[in-house]
């Protein structure tokens, strides 16, 4: 028998026994799980039949809540245990479809002690409790799969370094419980299932990348060490499926202490949101908390102000490109997040432990209850001594003294008489009971009458007075807008808190736009977390999330200093993970930082890592190749491309609208044809898009589906997307057809990463229009193509000829991994070589 045979009827036979365990407890589970589902229904349908009612005397109404609280308890508790049982049989039921992906032969050094060590999504121990047939992916262990090629090799454990010899390393891929292929590599993690992988077709949601993790990768997935970590990587190397499955590896390094909940992961729109929202669960674990930045400022200021997102800055900057208001705006949107921003306004916050809070009157009807001057006296008077954060709360509660005296004052006057002679019966019945309770309510004398009568008319002036008790709760009495703005209104006040002494760059532009939209209540993006964090400095952040104990960030580039800063002090007890790359910085707001917003201030540097991923394995060699010459050569420098083939990009040149659109639909109509799933029409703006969706649908009709997707979209789906390149960031796409990247759309220096951004992108196929003259920014990529006609240029400094446009879609038919398949490894035998749709993630 050949080596291989044997090898592949070893693992048969290891796999079988692995299935059976497996099998057997799925089964035990799905029958726990019948029961319990029969309790919960059991137990909903019959709850009010188990409890006793009997209101007549305050005895027997405790022992009916009792009774009712008790079958609470019952019914919470099988629901609990449902949910356990759901969790398990779901587990297993993903075990029994792929146990596992990899072996590995360890010799400890030593007392020479030899293991096999399977490695799965998840722990596998028989029925006797101690025989690990499956290792976890994250225990310690299943490192050495990672980190290391056969030969000496060690790895970590909480009790120390453990040294060995790594003699044997087996990858298989396993589909519905059935072996499909196995093989021995001696690279890190072997290459041609990372090239099966990497070739194929594309999903609406991400997946998993354990059963491929590099050992890069492994770094920063593993990290326990820093409280923040930085990581650089550029397109598509991984930064976010790093960060996903470093989240699964903290829940289970830290499953007795940490919960879902307690990790929030930042994420740049709500499309990428649910692009990744399946990574963890398919992983068999819950998903973390997510919100993106724009949430987080509308939860705060959104039932206040009328505030711009980030989206529709980027779009009204866009529109007003190269005009003076065009100008300002931009140097605006770029200062406010700036470091310098942020010192100004910390050092005006200090300002304010002494004076110039803002504050707005309690008011009822035409009577001032507490006036400005008042509530400043208090605030820095008689609380001038306290704790600038603790003082807002103290007002809070010596308002509600103002109240209850005003209340008091109140209840001789004749409007309070007479809405508490229209007290209805159920009011009076409430009243009686109340004054009953408080023991004051004896025979019916004409004492008791008054007592009612003042109660209700109490109760009256308190009803009328309810919405400035609930302003006060909610600090509404506090205006943090005007206390903002004021760095608006006075140069003086400016420049004694800029740490420089200085006004910024169009200052005068920025106080009259402050003046014209802030009357309105409306809110600048780039006004929001500077307001926000005024708002919360006053308020002694109270709202600050200290239960979360990891914060990710992605796409972290786009964050501007301030908003950095901001997150640190919203989650103190947080460590940080922030991923993003430099040349993907897109947003007007966070030009200021060089790209990443300032992170690496926030936290020693003693404690921090910063670690780069430099190979990009989401698209081909050729499309790394283009976009890579999109950069400026320096920035260029670190990315290189896995080494997946395909075809070459196109660059082609359309005449007008309508000839873009043919060509766009024809490419799109013939890639969805091949096979491909997914195919992105980027263009700038959400206007053109708008556009592009109207024209692209009419020429292909109703059997293609076409999906304009937008800001609010929650889910990215099947077939042709068009979208506007901002809010592609994070996402990918089989093939990419780039809607007019001409002179007129991405000229200036500014649209470089923007463009580079939409291109890195496509994993497969990338198509670049232009109408007219292609950008500059393309020249090196190979954009010297004519503006005038339909001419198109295989990027690869092919001469342009007539018959490169219109086939390009059918060129793109050929599978790209037809010249990819596997290089020198050991493969057990040429029928082993995945196809790319059987591949475990
Ligand atoms: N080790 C790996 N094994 C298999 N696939 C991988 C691996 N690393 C990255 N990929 C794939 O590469 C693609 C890009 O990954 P990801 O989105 O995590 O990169 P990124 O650095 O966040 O990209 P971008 O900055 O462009 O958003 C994904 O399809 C991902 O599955």
């Amino acid at each position: 028998m050949s080596k291989e045979r044997s090898i592949r009827e070893e693992e048969e036979k290891r796999l079988t026994e692995v299935l059976g365990i497996v099998e057997r407890r799925l089964l035990k589970e799905l029958s726990v799980l019948g029961e319990r589902r029969g309790d919960v229904v059991g137990i909903r349908q019959e709850f009010w039949d188990d409890v006793s009612f009997n209101f007549s005397d305050e005895t027997e109404l405790g022992e009916t809540w009792s009774s009712i609280v008790q079958q609470a308890e019952i019914l919470a508790e099988r629901e609990r245990s449902h949910k356990v049982a759901s969790t398990a049989a779901s587990r297993l039921a993903l075990q029994r479809d792929n146990p596992y992906f990899a072996r590995i032969n360890f010799k400890e050094a030593g007392d020479g002690f030899k293991e096999s060590i399977y490695i799965g999504r998840g722990t596998i121990v028989g029925d006797d409790g101690e025989t690990f047939y499956v290792y976890d992916w994250r225990a310690p262990v299943s490192s050495l799969f990672y980190d290391h090629e056969p030969g000496p090799a060690s790895y970590e454990t909480p009790s120390g370094t453990i040294e060995g010899e790594l003699t044997l390393k087996r990858q298989f891929v396993i589909r519905r419980g059935v072996l499909k292929h196995v093989f021995d590599t001696d690279e890190t993690i072997g290459d041609e299932i990372l090239q099966a992988v990497l070739s194929e077709r594309s999903d609406t949601s991400m997946k998993s990348i354990v059963a491929t993790i590099q050992k890069e990768q492994n770094r920063i997935i593993r990290d326990e060490k820093h409280k923040l970590l930085v990581v650089q990587g550029a397109a598509g190397s991984g930064k976010t499926s790093a960060a996903l499955q470093r989240i699964a590896y903290l829940l289970y390094r830290y499953r007795d202490t940490l919960t879902p909940d307690q990790i929030v992961l930042f994420s740049p729109n709500p499309v990428f949101k649910g692009y990744v929202s399946r990574v963890l669960p398919d992983l068999g674990e819950a998903n973390m908390r997510q919100m993106t930045f724009q949430e987080l400022i509308e939860s705060r200021l959104g039932r206040r102000y009328e505030v711009e997102d980030l989206f529709s800055q980027t779009e009204a900057l866009s529109a007003a490109e190269g005009t003076p208001e065009g100008d300002a705006r931009e140097t605006a949107a770029r200062y406010k997040g700036s470091k310098h921003f942020f010192e100004t306004v910390n050092r005006y916050l200090k300002r304010l432990e002494k004076e110039g809070v803002k504050f707005r009157l309690l008011r009822f009807r035409k009577d001032t209850i507490v006036s400005v001057e008042q509530m400043e006296e208090h605030f820095y008077g008689v609380l001038g001594h306290e704790h600038f954060g603790d003082r807002l709360a103290k007002l809070r509660r010596w308002l509600n003294v103002q109240l209850d005296q005003w209340v008091d004052s109140q209840l001789k006057e004749p409007w309070v008489q007479e809405a508490a002679e229209l007290t209805d019966d159920e009011e009076y019945q409430r009243a009686y009971v109340e004054l009953r309770r408080r023991g004051g309510y004896g025979e019916e004398t004409f004492d008791d009458e008054a007592q009612i009568s003042e109660l209700l008319m109490k109760r009256a002036a308190e009803n009328a007075i309810a919405p400035l008790r609930k302003a006060v709760k909610g600090f509404r009495f506090l205006d943090p807008l005007a206390t903002y703005r004021e760095l608006f209104r006075s140069r003086t006040l400016f420049t004694a808190c800029a740490p420089d002494g200085r006004l910024p760059a169009g200052y005068e532009w920025m106080a009259q736009r402050a003046e014209e939209t802030m009357d309105r209540k409306e809110l600048d993006h780039e006004d929001a977390t500077p307001l926000l964090y005024v708002l919360e400095a006053l308020e002694g952040f109270r709202k600050v999330d200290g239960e979360v104990r990891h914060l990710f960030v992605d796409e972290a580039q786009d964050y501007s200093p301030f908003q950095a800063a901001f997150l640190r002090r919203r989650f103190p007890r947080a460590r940080m993970t922030v991923l993003g790359d430099f040349n993907q910085a897109i947003y007007a707001q966070a030009e200021e930082s060089g790209g990443f917003g300032g992170w690496t201030r926030l936290v020693p540097a003693q404690e921090t890592e910063v670690w780069r991923l430099s190979t990009s394995y989401r698209s081909t060699e050729p499309i790394v190749n283009f976009s890579k010459r999109i950069l400026k050569p320096e920035d260029a420098e670190g990315i290189s491309p896995f080494h997946r083939q395909g075809e070459e990009p196109l660059l082609a040149s359309c005449a007008d609208g309508a000839e873009l659109a043919d060509r766009i639909a024809a490419d799109a109509k013939a890639l969805l044809e091949t096979g491909y799933a997914t195919i992105g029409v980027i263009a700038k703006t959400a206007r053109e898009c708008a556009n592009a969706s109207a024209l692209v649908k009419e020429r292909l009709g109703d059997d293609v589906p076409v999906t304009l997707v937008t800001g609010g979209s929650a889910n990215l789906p099947r077939g042709v997307s068009i979208l506007p390149s901002y809010l592609s960031k994070g996402i990918e796409f089989d093939a990419v057809l780039v809607w007019d990247a001409s002179d007129a759309r991405y000229g200036r220096e500014q649209d470089r990463k923007l463009l580079y951004t939409v291109c890195t992108r496509a994993l497969h196929v990338l198509h670049v229009y232009c109408l007219g003259a292609p950008s500059p920014l393309l020249a090196a990529s190979g954009g010297s193509v004519p503006a005038t006609d339909s001419s198109s240029a295989q990027a690869s400094n092919e001469a342009p000829t007539a018959a490169d446009a219109a086939p390009a879609a059918a060129d793109a038919a050929v599978p790209t991994n037809s010249g990819a398949l596997p290089r020198a490894a050991k493969v057990q035998s040429a029928t082993d070589v995945p196809s790319s749709a059987e591949v475990n993630r």
